[in-house]
């Protein structure tokens, strides 16, 4: 099965949209993990193991990782998510950028070293940077269009000259949609704090698959998310936590409180679908 497959039949198997993101900061894992070497995978370890049944997709962010020169336990982490979750799709998020000869590099990296299903890329550097991600038939290629952050907007939200108005974003989006989806190997990141750019973008992109983060700890509003970016059949969205989810609990309890936050977000996302 390729990226967009897997999603879609997790999207139906857990009856979820929601995507939990490993952004393991070890600084506020629980006591009994502090000073292990291993830390980082057992924390995730037990996150994923927890919330699997409850979720579409993870998305393990690399500078939590190669910040603590740690990318030998993503490495085991997303091969452990495949044998034990298969089918989960896993998004490496990365936001890699640059001319093609490197950009190669970075693909193999994301799809042969960590064995990525999907990746996040900035889409900055235009469309030769993006094509050799999508030399690989099967994996998923998502890109910024209108990220979640209040500098977002410095960009992305600027109109571009000759345009008749249309707005940076909106010509990612557009792009992306018609020009660069001919594989039906794409998708776009759109906020969950700027719900009506989250409905101006579907309205351009048809069924296009969305990576929405901004909810929790960014405080984006459910409701206005999943009523801006579903589409008519009720998916179309990835929509990440990963603060809320990952440090719900500080004890040695902390999948399960894990899991009550990750059970009632879904919960919460199921109720506007
Ligand atoms: O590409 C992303 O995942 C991303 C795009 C964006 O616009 N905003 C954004 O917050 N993210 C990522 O989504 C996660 C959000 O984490 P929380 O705010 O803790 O839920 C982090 O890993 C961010 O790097």
């Amino acid at each position: 099965m390729n990226f967009r497959q897997s999603l879609a039949a997790a999207w139906q198997k857990n009856n979820s949209l929601l995507c939990v993101g490993l952004d393991p900061d070890p600084a506020k894992f629980p006591a009994h993990l502090q000073g292990r070497d291993d830390a980082i995978f057992e924390f995730c370890k037990s996150i994923v193991d927890a919330t699997a049944d409850l979720v579409c997709s993870f998305k393990p962010q690399i500078a939590y990782f190669a910040a603590r020169r740690a990318e030998d336990q993503l490495e085991a982490l997303i091969a452990h998510i495949h044998e034990r979750h298969p089918g989960i799709p896993v998004v490496l998020d990365s936001k890699r950028g640059d001319i093609g000869s490197t950009a190669e590099q970075y693909a193999v990296e994301a799809f042969e070293r960590f064995g990525a299903d999907a990746v996040t890329i900035n889409p900055y550097m235009g469309r030769d940077s993006v094509e050799p991600y999508l030399a690989y038939p099967d994996k998923g290629v998502i890109l910024l269009c209108r990220t979640s952050n209040p500098g977002g907007s410095d960009l992305q939200f600027l109109e571009i000259g000759n345009s008749g108005g249309e707005k940076l974003f909106e010509r990612v989006a557009r792009l992306v949609a018609t020009e660069w989806n001919t594989t039906g190997q794409c998708a776009l990141v759109v906020g969950a704090t700027f719900p009506a750019e989250i409905a101006r973008v579907r309205e351009l992109t048809g069924d296009l698959p969305l990576l929405v983060p901004g909810i929790g700890a960014q405080g984006g509003d459910i409701e206005a998310t999943v009523k801006a970016g579903r589409t008519a059949d009720g998916t179309g969205l990835m929509i990440n936590s990963s603060r809320a989810i990952l440090y719900a609990g500080k004890g040695e309890d902390f999948a399960a409180a894990a899991r009550r936050v990750a059970l009632e977000t879904r919960d919460a996302i199921n109720r506007y679908r």
